[in-house]
């Protein structure tokens, strides 16, 4: 039943019986939806909504989102888990909780260090090259020079994480049915059908894995462990563990040896599940921000020259590399903009541990409250013109006119994205390659403004470019 909030005395919009308000999502798409609610409330710092049947607490007040978020951090350590997850999914750090996510917290948070970013950023050099050689070779030898981003950019994020990830070398844009590639986007796409079950009756989900139906396929499951196994055996036996400098070999550094009692390592099946979360959760975040950022860029040429400028200045005849992105902030402008514009994560959410009282308001043990990112990075009270790509807002002297907690593109709190400075790095390397090298320009097939699809954040119509090469 929907009275939940009217025993709180919390304003929510009126639910469909069975849908709750995921009727209206799933009818004008969750963006709309999420935007139409969220101003329903201009005044509120909090509103209710219904996934299905049940309850979630929308926090709108960005002083409110910090209490959550970090100062009450103990009460509300967990997300919630719409899955009960078949390892090693089920150990990935995203979808841990409490002693456990405090545990594999630590030991990732020191596998994302500067050093160790700087020591994985080597591989996404390579990977950027290959990636503009193959533009280069696709521009000789095609006629048709069209190119749709999204498409291009999600094959070269899987070759990174292949390489950094797992160890493996493939190259997704010749060869998109190789066994990895077909095997990580069958992680991320989890049916329609099974999502729809999650939101609506949660208690099929259980009975269906009762009776041995998993969210992701076993085949799935075992190639992922069998790969990640090959890999540390053939490295140690080389004698290359630890010498690779990629993602797998901090995993490796950080495995537990037999008899070890130290508090800092990880069992290989938690092993599998950190190196499972680079496709979870680095996959389809990078591939969007990176391909959104450059036909933004695209269909805003002023500032695409003044990226291009800022590199001939800073870079000039340099290959990118770590030590010289450092310095490309125009571009860590247009970057953050697009985040804000179109952000991975555009809902964030906690689960309540025990009965807290949040600004006046008592959220019961059990609530889910949620942080309705896309609303609050388009909400015209804390970002004028909020529909408009002005990357001039996270300028020095503009980056503090705008609330903390009023952007949250990778979270906050102690439980905050863990791979942000990783992202960040692998989406300069690669935005700065290819502008080194190209110029995207409008085509024929170019649609802007971006009608997203209802319930991704995918472009219905395409991220379509040309690529002119610069002299
Ligand atoms: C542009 C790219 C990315 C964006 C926008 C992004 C965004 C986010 C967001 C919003 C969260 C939730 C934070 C919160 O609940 O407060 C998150 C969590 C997480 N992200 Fe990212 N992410 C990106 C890339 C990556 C990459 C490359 C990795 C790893 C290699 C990664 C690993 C994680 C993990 C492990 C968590 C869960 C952290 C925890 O529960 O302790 N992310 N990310």
């Amino acid at each position: 039943s929907h009275d939940t909030f009217q025993k709180m005395n919390i304003d929510s919009p009126p639910a469909s019986r069975l849908l709750g308000h995921f009727g209206a999502a799933l009818k004008k798409g969750i963006f709309t939806t999420q935007l139409e609610i969220y101003n329903l409330y201009k005044d509120k710092k909090v509103y209710g909504t219904y996934d299905g049947c049940h309850p979630v607490l929308n926090i709108k007040d960005p002083d409110m989102i910090k209490e959550i978020m970090v100062k009450s951090f103990n009460s509300f350590v967990n997300r919630r888990s719409f899955f009960d997850l078949d390892p090693p999914f089920k150990e990935m750090l995203v979808s841990l909780k409490d002693d456990q996510w405090k545990h594999v917290r630590k030991i990732m948070s020191r596998t994302f260090t500067s050093g160790q970013i700087k020591r994985m950023s080597k591989h996404m050099e390579r990977k950027s090259q290959q990636l503009v050689d193959l533009l280069h070779r696709k521009q000789e030898s095609n006629d048709d020079d069209d190119i749709e981003l999204k498409n291009i950019i999600s094959c070269f994020t899987l070759d990174v994480i292949a390489s950094v990830g797992f160890g493996v070398e493939i190259s997704s844009m010749e060869n998109p049915d190789n066994p990895f590639a077909v095997h990580a986007k069958q992680s991320i796409n989890l049916s329609p059908l099974l999502l729809s079950l999650a939101f609506f009756a949660p208690w099929s989900l259980t009975l269906l894995q009762k009776a041995g139906v998993s969210t992701i396929p076993k085949a799935t499951r075992e190639y992922f462990t069998k790969i990640i196994d090959a890999a540390i055996e053939n490295r140690k036996e080389e004698g290359q563990a630890g010498k690779v400098n990629d993602f797998l070999d901090l995993l490796i550094n950080s495995e537990e040896e037999s008899g070890q009692t130290e508090k800092y390592y990880l069992t290989r099946s938690e092993i599998h599940g950190q190196a499972l979360v680079f496709i979870l959760a680095g996959y389809d975040t990078i591939s969007t921000v990176l391909s959104f950022t450059l036909f933004l860029l695209t269909v805003h040429p002023e500032y695409c020259q003044i990226v291009q400028k800022e590199m001939d200045e800073k870079i000039g005849n340099e290959s990118p590399n770590y030590d010289n992105i450092q310095g490309l902030t125009y571009m860590d402008m247009c970057l953050n903009e697009t985040m804000r514009l179109y952000p991975p994560a555009f809902f964030i959410d906690r689960v309540c541990a025990e009965d807290t009282t949040v600004h006046g308001i008592q959220i019961p043990k059990n609530m889910v409250v949620a942080f309705p990112v896309y609303a609050l990075h388009r909400d015209p009270e804390f970002w004028t013109e909020p529909d408009k790509f002005q990357p001039e807002r996270f300028s020095a002297e503009n980056k503090d006119s705008h609330h903390p907690y009023a952007y949250l593109p990778f979270g906050n709190g102690p439980r905050n994205c863990v791979g942000m400075r990783l992202a960040l790095m692998e989406l300069k390397i690669a935005l700065s390659y290819i502008l080194k090298d190209f110029t995207p320009v409008t085509c024929e097939k170019t649609v802007y403004p971006i009608k997203l699809k209802k319930l991704q954040l995918i472009a219905e119509d395409g991220l379509w470019v040309k690529l002119s090469a610069r002299k």
